[in-house]
């Protein structure tokens, strides 16, 4: 029987988290400590899920010399681990988390080039795990080798099977999805994503939203843009909210972006209606940005951060 979600993530990382209590670059920098996670964005967007109480399959690439964190992270939480091992390590991407600033830098390595044979491979238990109703997520970047056009050669092939299909890409991988002819049910660009798509910036929320309401006019049911701290857009072609977070500490924002894509593949396979699938989605981030790592506290907490946000309708 086909999942109800799907990831696929072809370029995962092992999220290293160096806490510093100020960065200073150029200089010796006196860590506090490190922590080292199995992450990568449909890594993290599994993780929430399976933690939300979802049935989950995670597909795509990994390293077989380090699987190790992920292999405890699937058995941890209940994921069904259909992810191909190929040889080599997956990549370690940094964070350092800058407590004085509350800001985090982000060192994202590009990742291994796969063996020729290991895109078809990787990609059969994803087509087996998909089926009428199946939400699909593809998130993250491409690793070396692989063509741009590599998501949107899936979405078409995936909604064929009657999957929804969410995206979470940046770059050229995003362009080409935005580019042809089917079109995945969801997309969550940053706006630094969404401007590197349109080519100017988009500094007024007016610019966001027209670019987002022009992405749904063109066939995508739902646009939502994340502004950090700001919260995000959710634009349909009928409507448009934004929700902003609630006022809570910050312990880590590496994630939050993953957070709110599985809280839309949560509302979507749910069918919830605009404003109800903007709140859960930033509920989402909102209890992601509070723990280092990918996960949630659990529905209930969820549910009740959810309860408590609004969706401001924007004209
Ligand atoms: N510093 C922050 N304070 C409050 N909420 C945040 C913060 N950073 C992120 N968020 C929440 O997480 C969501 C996703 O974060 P964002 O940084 O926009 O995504 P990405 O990680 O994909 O760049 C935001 O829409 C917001 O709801
Ligand atoms: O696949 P990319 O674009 O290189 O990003 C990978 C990085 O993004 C993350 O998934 C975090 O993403 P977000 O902060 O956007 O949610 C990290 O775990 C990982 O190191």
């Amino acid at each position: 029987m086909a999942a109800p979600f799907v990831t696929l993530s072809l370029n995962p990382a092992i999220d290293q988290t160096v806490e510093l209590e100020a960065l200073l670059p150029g200089a010796v920098n006196l860590a506090r400590g490190a922590v080292r996670h199995a992450a990568g964005k449909g890594i993290n967007v599994a993780a929430c899920l399976a933690d939300w109480g979802a049935k989950v399959t995670a597909t795509g690439l990994l390293g077989e010399a380090n699987d190790a964190p992920f292999r405890a992270l699937f058995a941890g939480r209940g994921i069904t681990d259909c992810c191909l091992r190929i040889p080599g390590e997956t990549r370690t991407n940094i964070k350092l988390l800058d407590r004085a600033a509350g800001a985090t830098t982000d060192i994202n390595l590009p990742g291994t080039a796969p063996p020729a044979e290991a895109l078809d491979a990787a990609l059969a238990p994803l087509h087996a795990a998909t089926g009428p109703g199946t939400v699909a997520v593809l998130a993250g970047s491409l690793p070396p080798g692989l063509p741009a056009e590599t998501y949107a050669e899936l979405v078409a092939l995936l909604t064929e099977q009657g999957a929804r299909v969410v995206v979470d890409a940046s770059r050229a991988p995003l362009a080409a999805v935005l580019g042809a002819p089917v079109l995945p049910q969801a997309v969550k660009p940053n706006r630094h994503e969404l401007e590197g798509w349109a080519g100017q910036p988009l500094a007024e929320r007016e610019a966001l939203l027209a670019t987002a309401q022009a992405l749904a006019a063109r066939g995508i049911a739902l646009v939502a843009v994340s502004l950090g701290a700001e919260g995000a857009l959710f634009v349909t072609k009928d409507g448009a909210v934004q929700v902003r977070p609630p006022a809570i500490a910050v312990t880590s924002s590496v994630g939050a972006g993953d957070a709110m894509v599985a809280g839309i593949a949560a509302g979507l396979a749910e069918n919830l209606p605009l404003e109800a699938l903007a709140r859960r989605a930033a509920a989402f981030s909102a209890a992601k940005l509070q723990r280092t790592g990918a996960g949630l506290p659990g529905r209930a907490a969820v549910e009740e951060i959810a309860a408590g946000l609004t969706a401001e309708p924007l004209a």
